[in-house]
């Protein structure tokens, strides 16, 4: 398996955004450090995230980036993406594992060490751990757990920790220092006036 990027970037597919824009700034600058995981909204069709899946999976291979996709894991066979991201209320990780394969990435989201050695023991690529800040992106997640949290996690693990939630190109430093091994973006990217830097600042921070 290559080895997994830094940067990942979470579709933002919320009324007036537009991902691809996004991804299409992102991509030249981060190239194989970017990893981008196709995130729908609850209520959009399995073809919906089907085509946009399809369309990330087009744009990352000349850069040699990876695509995941969120919940949908069908989805994630369908299009051929490099593999998947569950959560609590998405298929347990071990089910996932047998979807997708033993070749495959796969991300689950941690909130305390207990849950993300579970989650490693069952066999993830990754953990998505958060939030670690306030965001306004998802609705109904409990109080963040800030670099604390990220470090409690990451000193029980084994694999990359990849910090979620309100993560900025300020909040980097602190994460990293704290264990993660790499963040996961929304609003960071799609809420930035000029993605393509926001992308070449998340980087540096992540690799300097
Ligand atoms: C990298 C990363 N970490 C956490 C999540 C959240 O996943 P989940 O808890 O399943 O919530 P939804 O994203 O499905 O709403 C993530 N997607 N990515
Ligand atoms: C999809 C998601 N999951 C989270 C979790 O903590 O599980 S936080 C989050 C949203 C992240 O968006 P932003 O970068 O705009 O804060
Ligand atoms: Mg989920």
């Amino acid at each position: 398996m290559p080895s997994l990027g830094r940067l990942h970037l979470i579709t933002d597919t919320r009324p007036g955004r537009d991902p691809l824009a996004v991804l299409r700034a992102a991509l030249p600058v981060a190239r194989a450090e970017l990893v981008v995981q196709v995130r729908v909204e609850d209520d959009a069709t399995d073809r919906e995230a089907y085509e946009l899946a399809q369309r990330v999976v087009g744009l990352c291979r000349p850069y040699g980036a990876t695509c995941l996709v969120n919940d949908r894991l069908h989805v994630a066979l369908a299009v051929a993406a490099a593999g998947g991201h569950v959560g609590a209320e998405d298929l347990p990780v071990a089910a996932a594992r047998r979807v997708l394969g033993a070749g495959a990435v796969l991300g689950a989201t941690a909130r305390e060490p207990g849950g993300a050695a579970a989650a490693v023991a069952a066999g993830v690529t990754y953990l998505g751990v958060g939030p670690c800040h306030a965001t306004t992106t998802k609705a109904g997640l409990p109080d963040p757990i800030g670099p604390e949290g990220v470090r409690a996690v990451a000193g029980a693990v084994d694999v990359p920790v990849i910090a979620i939630g309100g993560v900025t190109v300020a909040s980097v430093p602190a994460l990293r220092a704290a264990g993660a091994y790499g963040v996961a973006v929304v609003g960071a990217l799609s809420a930035s006036p000029d993605p393509a830097r926001t992308t070449a600042e998340l980087i540096e921070a992540l690799t300097c």
